[in-house]
């Protein structure tokens, strides 16, 4: 989070904990294929909170249950690598890749009752996530839990763990959620959503608990949002997605300061300048294109007020903006700056028969 942003950028020559590279995962519907996600690539190093932003629809949720083998049917992951600890998980079995990803990924959702069970208590939960990921059991389980629920800042942790999740406020079981996540002493938390369905003071105090958690255990943190006020708040770096692509990448400050996509751009002119924390993307005309189909164009370009008559025919692919700021890439033809349009254009065209 932003008072990591200098150790972490200091930290990028280290190995990334988490490589997502090339990663296609489609939804075969009887209709049509959804290329939900259609060759993403981002890295998250130890430390750090990678924001991933982006209008509904645009692939963000669907990137993330990849990673947790969690894709729903018809879906499938038909393409790329998640390289965890160097392991990449499309090449295990799903029992594998189960026992890995319980080991060392977790997620926290948006609705804290979808991972809360109704009928057993809170401390039930968190010792049965214990016992599958850390085999402790008894009393030895019961301090672990409360020492989890302590670490995410629910008072009283012995009494509480008695009760049910109807017990709890909204904010409580959030933080529940969150210490039934790092039951399993995670690396990576993939963070969905986790604060939307809270009120401004309440989101405020789980994004704080988050950073307090990542700086403790040194946490690679995934945080999708499609609000850019958490984003600026939380992110070390942004991954812009776009119908199922990655289309701007950059450390947050270069984002916020000279955002280069014009899709980018567009999400940054619609937060609300006063209130940015609570603003929503919605002021970009039009809506995500369902991605049906092997991209031979810019999916933006119907929507995009830079468009020119080749981003119909040439499909961009990410490039460094330009030569300054090799980290910060994004997917247009306009960049990257230095080349002309037709040179550009040139570059995108062949670098992009390349892939796939
Ligand atoms: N189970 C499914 N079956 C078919 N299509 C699906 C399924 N789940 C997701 N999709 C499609 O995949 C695409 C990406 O969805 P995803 O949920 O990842 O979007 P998102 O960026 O997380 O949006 P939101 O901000 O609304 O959560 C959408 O076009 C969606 O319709
Ligand atoms: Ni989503």
């Amino acid at each position: 989070m932003s008072a990591q942003t200098a150790e972490s950028e200091n930290r990028s020559d280290e190995e990334p904990i988490l490589s997502v590279q090339n990663l296609q995962t489609s939804f075969y519907t009887d209709k049509e294929v959804i290329r939900a996600v259609d060759g993403v690539s981002f890295d998250i190093h130890r430390g750090e909170t990678v924001g991933i932003v982006g209008e509904s629809g645009s692939g963000k949720s669907v990137t993330a249950r990849s990673i947790m083998g969690l894709v729903d049917s018809p879906g499938r992951i038909d393409g790329g690598s998640i390289e965890f600890n160097g392991e990449d998980l499309t090449k295990k079995s799903q029992k594998q890749w189960r026992k890995i990803r319980g080991s060392g990924i977790a997620m926290v959702f948006q609705d804290p009752l979808t991972s809360l069970n109704p009928v057993y208590t809170v401390g039930n939960q968190i010792k049965e996530a214990l016992r599958l990921h850390q085999n402790l059991s008894g009393k030895q389980a019961t301090n672990e839990a409360v020492e989890l629920l302590e670490a995410v800042g629910i008072p009283d942790a012995r009494r509480r763990l008695r009760e049910y999740p109807h017990e709890f406020s909204g904010g409580m079981r959030q933080r529940a959620v969150i210490a039934m996540a790092l039951a399993c002493d995670p690396e990576v938390l993939i963070c969905d959503e986790p604060t939307t369905a809270l009120d401004v003071t309440i989101q405020a105090q789980i994004l704080e608990l988050l950073e307090t958690l990542q700086e403790e255990r040194d946490l690679g943190i995934m945080f999708i949002t499609h609000d850019m006020g958490v984003i600026a708040e939380v992110a070390d770096r942004v991954n812009v997605m776009y119908a199922g692509e990655m289309v701007e990448t950059a450390p947050v400050e270069d984002l916020f300061a000279d955002p280069k996509h014009p899709y980018t751009q567009g999400l940054l002119q619609s937060i609300p300048g006063v209130d940015a924390v609570g603003g929503r993307l919605s002021t970009i005309e039009g809506d995500v294109p369902t991605p049906n189909e092997k991209p031979t164009y810019c999916r933006f370009a119907p929507r995009c007020p830079k468009a020119f008559d080749e981003c119909d025919a040439v499909h961009p692919v990410s490039v460094p903006v330009n030569e300054e700021s090799p980290d910060h890439t994004a997917a247009c033809l306009l960049y990257p700056e230095e080349m002309s349009t037709a040179d550009a254009v040139e570059h995108h065209r062949t670098r992009g028969g390349d892939s796939e």
